[in-house]
């Protein structure tokens, strides 16, 4: 069994989460969560988790802000300051240039607010090794569809990287010197979160209950109880070696997290030199062929070429389909498959060396069947 363990990365978690998880390792929020120092915008399950999104703050009556309540007039915080302060050490808090200052990243998208986190992460390890002169931009090696995106799609990429280019400035003062190209680097980070960034889930009992993980798994044997449980998306990440992985609607791979942490685990053999391949979302035998173009579509910007896409599979007729009412027939028909099909059959491929053939019934001899059906009612 292939196992792979991803790392690095950069999260943001989502609006919709923002109260009920933490904002660090994305766990569901106890009940006495702690709040950044600075800012009222996240809550930590633990003081580890806020000092590893907050790093080491130095105390001082400018600095502190009473933030213990979510309660705090957002038109104090967009007026206060806090001193910019240079990253001491190794690790890079992730949460400090968005603290004091405008409440920003309260209120841009979470995928630009991601964005400004990888460009924070540039330049605090710029600053540490001591080349804080002339900042561009992070090179990524990651794929973007600026050239396909919309007119509106464009400019709204151009408008976030301005605002959040203004807001990384007053975090980082005269401490920098900005390049001209910035800006553009800035749009080009956007465009490569937006085509990237993956959505971090957790298992959420619907009885009530806590959290589950994929992982500790749930046996109701065992427990002797049902429990239904529903995915939750709490996070959005760039993880940098996950994002080369192509999806496929019949994935070899099954991604899952442990807190900030991605996980892939081949769901089949998988021959030398074939590509490892994990579902973005839409798979086979959950939505059908239209469906899963239409969604990947609508939400990745791309038309899938997965072979799955390429050939009708059983699952794409069934899954819309009506039970055929002849006692004598095995299938069940779709209506739109049932028309288009020549001499009443339709060949499916069960997988890609078998080809089977399905024989439907004779529209008019159905409806014969129905009205008899009918008339013993
Ligand atoms: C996260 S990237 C995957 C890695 C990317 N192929 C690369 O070379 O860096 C996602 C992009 O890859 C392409 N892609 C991924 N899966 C695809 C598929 N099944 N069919 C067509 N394009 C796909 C799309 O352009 C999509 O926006």
């Amino acid at each position: 069994m292939l196992r792979i363990l991803l790392l690095r990365c950069m999260q943001i978690i989502l609006k919709s989460c923002r109260e009920t998880h933490c904002h660090y390792c994305f766990s569901e929020a106890p009940a006495d969560v702690v709040f950044c120092p600075l800012c009222t915008i996240p809550v930590y399950c633990s003081r580890k988790c806020q000092e590893q999104a907050v790093g080491g703050i130095s105390w001082n009556q400018d600095t502190y802000l009473e933030s213990n309540s979510n309660a705090v007039d957002l038109g104090i915080l967009s007026l206060t300051s806090t001193r910019c302060m240079a990253p001491n050490s190794k690790q890079i808090a992730e949460h400090r240039h968005e603290c004091g200052g405008a409440h920003w990243a309260a209120v841009l998208p979470a995928d630009i607010v991601l964005a400004g986190r990888l460009m924070a992460q540039y330049i605090d390890s710029r600053m540490l090794t001591g080349k804080s002169s002339a900042i561009s931009g992070p090179n990524l090696d990651l794929i973007q569809h600026y050239d396909i995106d919309s007119p509106t799609s464009k400019l709204e990429s151009h408008i976030c990287a301005i605002v959040l280019l203004l807001c990384l400035q007053k975090h980082y003062r005269s401490d920098l010197s900005w390049k001209e190209e910035t800006l553009s680097q800035l749009v080009l980070l956007i465009c490569q979160v937006k085509v990237n960034s993956i959505a971090i889930v957790c298992m959420k009992s619907m009885d009530g209950g806590q959290g589950l993980t994929e992982s500790k798994g749930y046996s109701a044997a065992d427990d002797a109880v049902m429990c239904s449980v529903e995915q939750v998306k709490v996070a959005q990440a760039i993880y940098m070696s996950g994002s080369l992985f192509n999806h496929s609607c019949r994935p070899n791979v099954h991604a899952y997290f442990h807190s900030r942490t991605l996980f892939l685990r081949s769901t089949t053999y998988i021959n030398s030199g074939s590509p490892v391949e994990l579902s973005y979302g839409p798979q086979v035998g959950e939505m059908n062929l239209v469906k899963r173009q239409k969604s990947l579509q609508e939400n990745y910007k791309f038309t899938c070429q997965c072979s799955s896409c390429s050939e009708l599979h059983l699952s794409d007729l069934v899954i819309d389909s009506f039970c055929c009412p002849q006692s004598s027939c095995l299938g069940a028909v779709s209506e739109s498959t049932c028309y288009k099909s020549e001499k009443n059959c339709v060949h499916v491929s069960v997988d890609e060396s078998d080809i089977c053939k399905l024989s439907l019934p004779h529209v008019s001899k159905v409806d014969e069947d129905i009205e008899k059906r009918r008339q013993h009612q």
